[in-house]
This record gives structure tokens, C-alpha cells and sequence, in this order.
């Protein structure tokens, strides 16, 4: 038996199963609205729901969020404001039991782990975004929870500190013995921090696997996206290629070994050395994404709304299963 086991129905949220052993690291993506955040409140408690939550074979679905014993880190739930950073982190570790002396010192040291040893003594309403963040995920961590989750811990940084924040978590959720379920936005943190990914679509798992598995396969077009894919449909197949290897054409083109859509453009940005180019597909055709060089890019006249031809090679084309749902 998994050492997390988890299937919960939140009505009309949620209904999601999934299992994870010590050491996992899962990051949950999905659209806006999948249910995400509904899905870590409901096994943190905090969103009422039916079902299990089997840690270590204890149910926890019963229990209110305090005898959880998970560390969370919630955006809207982060420090307590009246405490200083040292008395947040020490805050958990104090509440299992520990006498207040080696709470204080547990705190220093994730503190310091955390690189935030000299804001001790300021309160959470004298922390920056990215301090308050960091204190928020030592104090989760002080109290060795078997279980933690993190609702975008990396949302509302700028970049520089998120990329800095997000090496570090990296490291520090790898060390962390117990299970880590991460939501995220983000494809960098998912692929990068996490060695399983869920996909939540509509409330349900629709993917389950390493992060090569899900960015190779996507099988939802959101997380394509994520990963920077197109993926069409192809009877029970999906069909998987990269926006460099779509080719626009003003006229259809020639060659049977081709997959090709008619469309007309949408959106044009520019990514990298090369120009963006949404490709709206007629009917109910997929949305395509076409990188193409700033000179085919003037030659062809790609302004919205110009009609096109978009095409890409079948030897460009990963072809998989639809994963069942
Ligand atoms: N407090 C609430 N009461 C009722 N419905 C809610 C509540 N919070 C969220 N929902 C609904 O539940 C569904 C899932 O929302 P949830 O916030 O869990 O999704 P999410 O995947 O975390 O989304 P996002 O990426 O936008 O944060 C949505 O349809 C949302 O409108």
C-alpha cells in the first residue's frame, strides 16, 4: 500500500484519486478552475469533503486541519501576522510538543536554511513578498510533517526571486523525507521540481507521471501549452509536435506526408529569434502555434486575420495514446 492515498470528492470541484510514496515530489497543474487549490485545501482540511485521505494508513479526512500534521503553505494563510518570523517557524514544532527553548533553535536553523536567519525578529507586515515566502516555507518544514502542501508558493514574486526561491525549494523538498504536493502555474516548477505530475482537468486527474512523460504526452491541451506543444486529435491518438516544425503557407501545400489545416491568424508576438504565430483553425480545428523566421514572417503578410495554410511533417510528429480517463 502507497504510503499517501488519497481520493476525495469535493461536489462539484472535485473528484480525484492519486497515490504517492515518501520522497515524491508532485506537482499539480491544470487550467484555472480545475480544482487545484480546492483539492490540497480539501486533504489539508481547510474545504470540507468526502472520501480518504490514507496516510501511513490513518485516515486523516475525519480529523480537523490541526491534527493533520501536514505543513502547508497557503497563500492565503501564510504567517500569523503578531509573531516575528523566529516565533512563526517555531510556532509548529512548540505546538507537537517541543519545550520552548529547542523550538526557538529549530526555528533559527531552518531560518538560516532558508537564508533568512537575520529577519528573526521582524514580523511578517516588515517582510518583503520573498521573505515572508521563504519564512512561510520553513515554518512548514520546522514541523517535519510527513505531508506538505504548497499552493503556488512561487505566485506574486518577481522573476528573479521565484527562479532563486524555486532552486532552492528544490533542494529543500529533495531532502524533505516525507511526500510533497505542490500546485503550481508553472512548467518550470513542475518539470523541474517535481518527479510526478498530476494534470487536474474539471476536478479529475486526467495524467499521471514523470515530468518526461507528461511534457512528451501532454494529453490535455493545456498542459501542451505549458510545455510549449501543439497536440491535435487524431481518432483515438494524440498527435504531439513543436511550433518550429509548423510551416504557414498562404497556399495549400503540396505533399502527402503532410498534416495541414486552413486557418487565419491570430495573435503574432515575438519568442525567442523567431516570430509567434497563432494559427486559428477553422470550426472546430485545433488552435496552432507556428514559430516561423521574421523574414517568412514579412513575406507572407502575417497580420490577424490573414487566411493561411498550416502544415507540419509527419516524421515531426509524436503519436501516442490518449491516456484513458
Ligand atoms: N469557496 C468556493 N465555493 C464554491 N466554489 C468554489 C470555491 N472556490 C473555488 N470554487 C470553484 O471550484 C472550482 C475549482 O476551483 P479551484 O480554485 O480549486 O481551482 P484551481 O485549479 O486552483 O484554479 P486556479 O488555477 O484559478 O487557482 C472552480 O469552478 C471554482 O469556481
Amino acid at each position: 500500500m502507497s504510503d499517501l492515498q488519497v481520493s476525495l470528492e469535493v461536489p462539484g470541484r472535485v473528484h480525484a484519486a492519486f497515490a504517492a510514496e515518501r520522497g515524491d515530489v508532485i506537482a499539480v497543474i491544470g487550467p484555472n478552475g480545475a480544482g487545484k487549490s480546492s483539492m490540497v485545501k480539501a486533504i489539508a482540511g481547510l474545504v470540507p469533503a468526502t472520501g480518504s485521505v490514507l496516510l501511513d494508513g490513518t485516515d486523516l479526512v475525519t480529523r480537523p486541519t490541526r491534527e493533520r500534521g501536514l505543513g502547508v503553505v497557503f497563500q492565503d494563510q501564510l504567517l500569523f501576522p503578531h509573531l516575528d518570523a523566529r516565533r512563526n517557524v517555531a510556532f509548529g514544532p512548540r505546538a507537537r510538543g517541543l519545550a520552548k527553548a529547542a523550538a526557538l533553535a529549530r526555528a533559527d536553523a531552518w531560518l538560516e536554511r532558508l537564508g533568512v536567519a537575520d529577519l528573526a525578529e521582524r514580523r511578517p507586515g516588515q517582510l518583503s513578498g520573498g521573505q515572508a515566502q521563504r519564512v512561510a516555507i520553513a515554518r512548514a518544514l520546522a514541523t517535519e510533517p510527513d505531508l506538505l502542501l504548497l499552493d503556488e508558493p512561487m505566485s506574486g514574486l518577481d522573476v528573479g526571486v521565484a527562479t532563486a526561491l524555486r532552486i532552492e525549494l528544490a533542494a529543500h523538498l529533495a531532502e524533505f523525507g516525507g511526500i510533497s504536493v505542490l500546485v503550481t502555474h508553472d512548467a518550470i516548477d513542475a518539470l523541474t521540481v517535481a518527479n510526478r505530475v498530476l494534470v487536474l482537468d474539471r476536478g479529475a486527474v486526467v495524467q499521471d507521471g514523470t515530468p518526461d512523460e507528461v511534457s512528451q504526452r501532454p494529453a490535455t491541451d493545456h498542459v501542451a501549452r505549458l510545455v510549449g506543444l501543439n497536440v491535435v486529435h487524431r481518432e483515438r491518438s494524440l498527435l504531439a509536435f513543436p511550433p518550429s516544425a509548423v510551416t504557414l503557407s498562404l497556399g495549400e501545400p503540396e505533399g502527402s506526408a503532410r498534416l495541414r489545416w486552413h486557418g487565419e491568424v491570430g495573435r503574432v508576438t515575438t519568442h525567442g529569434g523567431a516570430v509567434r504565430v497563432v494559427v486559428r483553425t477553422a470550426g472546430t480545428g485545433p488552435e496552432l502555434i507556428a514559430d516561423v523566421t521574421p523574414a517568412a514572417a514579412t513575406e507572407l503578410g502575417l497580420v490577424p486575420g490573414r487566411a493561411v495554410w498550416a502544415s507540419t511533417k509527419e516524421t515531426s510528429v509524436r503519436a501516442y495514446d490518449e491516456p484513458r480517463r
